[in-house]
């Protein structure tokens, strides 16, 4: 199940090894999905990327942030699944289930608008090979940005943010996730590097604005900084649509250098994770014991509000 964080641990991350994986290599698919208005085609698609990328060897699947929904504020009430209710009203995260069960593998369903009581979240729930739900992550940074003439959106006009990390252990390592605008916040990525995760997965959507400056360069900073993996997915882009997605899911290795990536069209990436290249990156470069810890630690500072 994921790791519980209280706040104080959060502010002051303390450095643990990261366990040894119980695989050293295996293969990961991001599957950068088209999405449409219709959310049972978008279910059935999903299903079958997901089995195309097991077909082709991957034992971890990742798939997009919002990707059985069009990213927009008057559709997250609409699409909303309760996943907490398991009546069988939750037909994406069942399915999701279903797969990750049949085909033996460990799901990173990306993300899916979720309902629970008068709350939406932007959550991602993470499967394991039994099909079992071994962590849910509710988005956590809200993306409200306001870039005039370029691009203004306001997830809080609709979303809550979540309030806990998310950190797994699974069959093919221990993952820490975070959704899209949550990757901006390098805290986060550090906390989980001192929790012992070997890979962080950022189901994402950055957008024409903002993609092409910071997507790839703020995973290779996460990914090197950390030194560890980083696995984004994002939905395929429609230039149609009204929030366009700037695509470009990729694989990041713990030097920092780009695994494998793809551009804006639909496209699966099975690609292999070779975990051994993170104890030699921390040879080659002993950051976590070089950290002056004693400099620099998290204080707390009161939130500003912007109006
Ligand atoms: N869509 C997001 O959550 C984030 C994004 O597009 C950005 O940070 O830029």
């Amino acid at each position: 199940m994921a790791s519980v964080f209280k706040p104080e641990e959060a502010r002051f991350p303390t450095a643990l090894q990261p366990p040894v994986p119980p695989v050293s290599k295996f293969k990961i698919a991001l599957c950068q999905l088209s999405v449409t208005a219709d959310k049972s085609r978008n279910i059935a698609h999903a299903r079958r990327a997901i089995e195309e990328g097991a077909s082709k060897g991957a034992q971890l699947v990742l798939l997009p942030e919002i990707w059985n929904s069009p990213y927009s504020n008057e559709s997250f009430p609409v699409y909303a699944e309760d996943i907490e209710s398991g009546d069988g009203a939750a037909p994406s995260y069942s399915m999701l289930s279903e797969a990750a069960r049949s085909l033996k593998i460990t799901i990173v369903g990306g993300s899916i608008p979720e309902r629970s009581g008068d709350h939406l979240y932007n959550t991602c729930c993470i499967f394991g090979t039994d099909g079992s739900l071994k962590g849910k992550h509710r988005k956590l940074h809200l993306f409200d940005i306001d870039i005039p003439g370029k691009i203004t959106f306001k997830e809080s006009k609709t979303l809550t943010a979540g309030q806990q990390p998310t950190i797994v252990d699974t069959d093919v390592g221990r993952i820490g996730v975070g959704i899209c605008y949550d990757i901006r916040f390098q805290e986060l990525a550090v906390l989980y590097a001192a929790r012992g995760a070997h890979l962080i997965c950022y189901p994402g959507a950055f957008n024409m604005t903002t993609g092409p400056l910071h997507w790839e360069l703020l995973q290779r900073a996460r990914a090197a900084d950390n030194q560890l993996f980083v696995a984004t997915c994002s939905p395929a882009r429609d230039a149609s649509a009204g929030y366009i997605a700037w695509g470009h899911s990729t694989l990041v290795g713990p030097f920092g250098e780009v695994i494998a990536t793809t551009e804006h069209e639909e496209a699966i990436i099975v690609e292999e994770i070779d975990y051994s290249l993170i104890e030699l990156r921390r040879s080659n470069l002993p950051l976590q014991i070089q950290r002056r810890g004693d400099l620099y630690k998290f204080v707390d500072v009161q939130r500003v509000s912007h109006h």
